[in-house]
């Protein structure tokens, strides 16, 4: 009875039969492109079924996004527990509100403005590296994998501030085993999630792989929580730390007002982990992305450069910080993460009855008297007087603790590539999206550089 009447509730695809629900669509690899067929075909809030008493409603609309993360529904203790055997008790997965309230308090400092500022330092050295791979895919005039280079680039930053481990993942590209364990585990972890029967019950090779792949990633980062107590740097042991110190620390060396350590070895681990996934991935494509949209848009790909090239010396091999208040790189960047975003979503609990009157069809009005068209990249539109702008920063915020190191590392990074490179489309390639724990793109990013003249 009451299965016929949720099911009535909202419109959603058909599903194969009442066993199944609609799990052989929604663990296939083009679920996304499916997510985007079915918000076009059913509207901004549909439904899909795991089986007969468990199911999914999608929400689209940007306004509501923005209504639930701002009144912190809980997130979804059937999702985020598949999710848990690699994050453990992490924020990113805290589905216990008073807890997650709580970490959130406690984690906050290490992510302040003035923090995420003091890793400059950290992040040059390896964009440093990054423009060394560069150059010489430009000297040899041979095509690089701007995608993998992005990937590499963002673990041995993020590595490095949140594990304090160098993982020298640029210098070892393919072999770096970081990026294999990753490999082995998102893709599976995202199965998981959607479906946590598959990772309690770990009947499949991959999933067997997967947390094999976990204990590894985890030992690591047990190690970078031994050497970071170990080493305690802190000067005059009553919990101030001094704000030049990596993330990492700075969460290690935290400490109550009673001296103890604000955060057991245990929570620091789980911490570090989600910091690496949640925050490695999304960043690295979130790049190759821009790259891929600017590219192909020669009005927008002119006015960065304009904005670029007034503001960074060509002689500078990496930008500063100063070099990169660039407004319009961030219309940018944020265009691309409404239009493509990496971390495509959240799931939360609806945890009381809920109505909303009005649910405006993004499909058909929205687009049409808002943006210039929902399905086309156009940061233009992101003007500031214009009222889209709150309507996409509801879509972008999805609570996300580490948005400004993430904007730290892509700008920089971005602002420095098209500054020192011209990047020519490799001909006949076709950037796919696919997601595998993060929207990434499913056939790398194949991309010829030259060293720019001036
Ligand atoms: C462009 C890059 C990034 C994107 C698109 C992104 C996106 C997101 C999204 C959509 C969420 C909400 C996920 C959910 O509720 O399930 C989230 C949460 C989170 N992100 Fe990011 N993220 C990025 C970079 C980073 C970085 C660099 C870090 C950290 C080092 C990070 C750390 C986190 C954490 C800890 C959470 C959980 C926050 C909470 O529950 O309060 N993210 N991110």
């Amino acid at each position: 009875m009451s299965y016929t009447r949720a099911r009535l509730q909202f419109p959603g695809p058909p599903v194969k039969n009442f066993l199944i629900g609609n799990l052989d669509q929604t663990m296939a690899n083009d679920v996304h492109e499916k997510w985007i067929q079915w918000n076009r075909e059913y509207g901004q809030i549909f439904q899909t079924w795991n089986g007969l008493f468990s199911r999914v409603i999608y929400i689209g609309d940007p306004r509501i996004i923005a209504e639930i993360a701002t009144s912190n529904w809980p997130k979804s203790a059937a999702q985020y527990d598949g999710f848990k055997p690699l994050d453990g008790d992490a924020l990113f997965v805290q589905t216990n509100q008073d807890r997650w309230k709580m970490q959130s308090k406690r984690l906050a400092p290490a992510f302040q403005p003035s923090v995420i500022q003091s890793q400059y330092p950290c992040l040059a050295k390896h964009i440093g590296n990054y423009v060394k791979q560069l150059d010489a895919a430009a000297r040899s005039n041979s095509v690089i994998d701007l995608s993998s280079l992005n990937i590499l680039l963002s673990l041995d930053f993020i590595g490095d501030i949140a594990f304090g481990t160098s993982f020298n993942a640029i210098n070892q590209g393919p072999d770096c085993r970081i990026a294999q364990l990753l490999e082995m585990i998102l893709p599976e972890l995202m199965k998981c999630g959607l479906f946590p029967l598959r990772g309690k019950i770990p009947i499949f090779e991959k999933t067997r792989i997967m947390n094999r792949a976990i204990t590894e990633l985890r030992d690591m980062a047990k190690d970078a929580v031994k050497d970071a107590r170990r080493k305690d740097l802190t000067e005059d042991g009553n919990g101030k730390v001094k704000p030049d110190k990596k993330i990492f620390e700075i969460l290690a060396l935290q400490r109550e007002a009673d001296g103890n350590y604000t955060f057991n070895s245990q929570e620091l681990c789980d911490n570090y982990v989600a910091f690496l996934v949640a925050g490695g991935d999304p960043t690295a494509h979130t790049m190759s992305f821009l790259v891929w949209q600017v590219l192909r848009n020669p009005a927008i790909f002119a006015q960065l450069r304009a904005e670029i090239d007034a503001s960074i010396p060509y002689e500078a091999e990496v930008a500063t910080l100063e070099h990169v208040k660039l407004p319009y790189l961030n219309m940018v960047l944020k265009e691309t993460l409404r239009f493509s975003s990496p971390g495509f979503g959240t799931f939360r609990t609806c945890a009381k009855d809920t109505t909303y009157t009005e649910i405006p069809d993004y499909g058909k009005t929205l687009t049409s008297s808002i943006l210039s068209d929902g399905d086309r990249a156009n940061p233009s539109c992101e003007d500031p007087t214009s009222p889209s702008l709150t309507v996409r920063e509801a879509a972008l915020r999805l609570d996300c603790l580490g948005q400004g190191l993430a904007m730290l590392e892509m700008t920089l990074t971005l602002a420095t590539l098209f500054r020192r490179y011209d990047l020519t489309l490799v001909p006949g390639f076709e950037l796919e999206y696919m997601p595998s724990f993060t929207l990434k793109p499913k056939n790398g990013f194949p991309i010829r550089v030259t060293r720019r003249e001036c």
